[in-house]
């Protein structure tokens, strides 16, 4: 029995990394009863049956995972958007936020196509809520602030099309972004194919890439309980204690402490605003919807 962990899923076969040397494979049943699958960033016991293969007999306990891209023991969800083409649809990137909170994943920012617009503003607003924020053209700036956020982590890596995410990837390792490429072009980016999941080491951490997945996608497969979900606001914070009544939601109330900062400026518009949308959604769902 040896321990590592699942660096590539393709088609019924997971691919386990121990100490360097890589085997594929198979599930064994008894996950499929229980109703389990093994993920990507998944720490497993394995049985080698014959040289280089074998079967994943045990899975080890989950810090946490994604269900979209379906990756476990996430330890850095880097959030990429771009200040323009295409701008950035805060609503996004503030779903994105809440999801990692509630499952307990760190985040970092990554604003790219400084050269385009001023990306300060933007970048003010997630930095005051408490994030680790980094702007950049990535086209001829240093990576440097970017590889120093992913070093030693199982990073995720989220954003739509064209914010540059090859681009970033590019700079810091070009080896890289012809792997990815390749992957992609293979299996038809962004088409209804089975998609391969793989980790990449990079800067001394592991990058899940994940082709054809977007940020809306992700926001969209998760899901928090609306009780749940002033805590996943992390700037709400110091306010929501100060609410007149129990239970306040914190969209519409008399004598809500929230709403008294929004309107101090103490609490960005957009962020409130993502936060009445997201209590407005979690109004509708039935508990057996929320998952993890
Ligand atoms: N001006 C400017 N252009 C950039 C920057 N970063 C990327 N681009 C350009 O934006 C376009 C899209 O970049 P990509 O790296 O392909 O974007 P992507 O996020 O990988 O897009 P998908 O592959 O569709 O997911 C390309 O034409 C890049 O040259 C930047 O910082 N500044
Ligand atoms: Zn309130």
């Amino acid at each position: 029995m040896r321990e590592g962990r699942i660096v590539r899923q393709t088609s019924g076969f997971y691919y386990v990394d121990c100490g360097g040397e890589v085997f594929s494979c198979r599930a064994r049943g008894l996950f499929r009863k229980e109703g389990v699958t093994p993920l990507v960033g998944d720490l497993v016991r394995m049985e080698e049956t014959e040289p280089g293969c074998g079967f994943v007999v045990e899975i080890l306990p989950r810090r946490n995972n994604l269900i979209r891209p379906p990756v476990a023991n996430v330890d850095l969800l880097l959030l990429i958007l771009s200040i323009a083409d295409p701008a950035p649809n805060l609503t996004v990137v503030d779903k994105l936020l809440a999801i990692a909170e509630y499952k307990g994943i760190d985040v970092s920012i990554v604003v790219t196509k400084s050269d385009l617009a001023d990306p300060s503003g933007l970048c003010r607003i997630y930095r005051e809520a408490g994030y680790p924020v980094a702007a950049l053209n990535s086209l001829s700036d240093s990576p440097d602030a970017i590889r120093e956020m992913i070093r030693g982590k199982l990073c995720v890596l989220a954003g739509n099309t064209g914010v540059g995410k090859s681009t970033l990837l590019n700079a810091m390792e070009p080896s890289l972004t012809l792997r990815t490429g390749e992957t992609s072009r293979k299996l038809g980016r962004g088409r209804h194919t089975t998609r391969v999941t793989e980790l990449f080491e990079l800067a001394g951490g592991m990058i899940a890439d994940t082709p054809g997945f977007s940020a809306l996608e992700t926001a969209q497969f998760e899901r928090i309980r609306k009780e749940e979900l002033e805590l996943c606001f992390r700037e709400f914070e110091p306010y929501r204690t100060g609410c007149r009544f129990t239970g306040c939601s914190h969209t519409k109330e008399k004598g809500c402490g929230v709403l008294a900062a929004v309107e101090r400026g103490e609490i960005p518009l957009s962020r409130h605003k993502s936060y009445c949308e997201m209590y407005e959604e979690a109004r509708q769902i039935k508990d057996w919807e929320v998952v993890g």
